[in-house]
């Protein structure tokens, strides 16, 4: 069963519809990148599917309908990572991620041994042991995105939604979440994560879904989507992609247009 079905999906904001008849399923154990230009619809996609924004269409979650869903339910089967980092309260960095555990229990029992595990778990993957103790309105930007993870990780829901979750983290943190998120998805954890990091996207993700003006233009293996004729057409660049062991390699190398500007130039000095 999909841990996540979406069909017909649009939705309106601000006047402008901004989803467009999206189609998109996700099994057990998927890694899958959402990727596309600024503006294309990735997080009004994360948010819809979590019914954060009206929408109509299809949304199942484990098979269930969304809409019929209640916020216990919900909180139980998919855990979010939002794209805004901002935490409002000045509490613990392991209070904070002690807060993932609130689906797994009453609002005021007392965190069990396997809530203990979860958060302790979380905070070793996201290595943000040694700042436990430290306020999480005190962290650095990528300290707090990553006690945020640790916090959606904590959850243990089988599907994670993450908006642009390596943004602000240094490279090992960057190349540490992937592995994260693979771990998790080869012990069967569904996971979504919006990227604009073509290169780790290429390399880590089982599945790339690629967003253009609110429609999906492509969905399938990295090295079907990242080609030199989708990049060039969605995002406007020419990359350097090539197969090497361990995954797909892309690397953006210049702007599309200004290529074919320069070659004019080229043409005409040497010409
Ligand atoms: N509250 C809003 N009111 C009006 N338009 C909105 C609102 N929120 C988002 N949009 C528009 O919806 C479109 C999709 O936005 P969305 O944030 O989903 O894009 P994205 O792919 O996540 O972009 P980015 O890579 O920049 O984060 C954009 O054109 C954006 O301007």
């Amino acid at each position: 069963m999909s841990r996540l079905a979406v069909s017909n999906l649009s939705a309106s904001l601000g006047g402008n519809t901004v989803l467009k008849g999206i189609a998109l399923s996700v099994g057990p154990g998927e890694f899958v990148g959402l990727i596309g230009p600024n503006g294309a619809g990735k997080s009004t996609l994360l948010r819809a599917c979590l019914g954060l924004i009206p929408s109509s269409g299809e949304i199942q979650l484990a098979g269930q309908d969304l809409r019929r869903m209640t916020a216990a339910d919900l909180a139980r089967h998919v855990a979010y990572v939002a794209q805004d980092r901002d935490i409002a309260w000045p509490i613990t960095v392991e209070a904070l991620v002690d807060l993932g555990r609130q689906p797994h229990r009453g609002a005021f029992a007392r965190s069990a041994l396997a809530d203990q595990e979860a958060v302790e778990a979380a905070l070793q993957r996201m290595d943000i042991g040694k700042l436990r103790s430290r306020r999480a309105t005190d962290l650095s930007g990528g300290e707090k995105a990553r006690a945020l993870i640790a916090r959606a990780l904590a959850q243990q829901a089988d599907l994670l939604l993450a908006d642009e979750p390596v943004a602000g983290l240094d490279p090992a943190h960057q190349i540490a979440l992937m592995q994260v998120f693979r771990d998790l998805t080869r012990q069967g954890t569904s996971v979504v994560a919006s990227m604009h990091d073509l290169g780790l996207a290429a390399r880590w993700c089982d599945r790339l879904v690629l967003l253009e003006g609110g429609r999906i233009v492509a969905d399938g293996p990295p090295a079907a989507v990242l080609t030199a004729d989708l990049l060039r057409r969605v995002y406007g660049i020419e990359a350097y992609v090539t197969e090497a062991a361990g995954g797909l390699i892309v690397q953006p190398t210049r702007l599309a247009q200004a290529g074919i500007e320069q070659q004019i130039a080229g043409d005409n000095i040497h010409g």
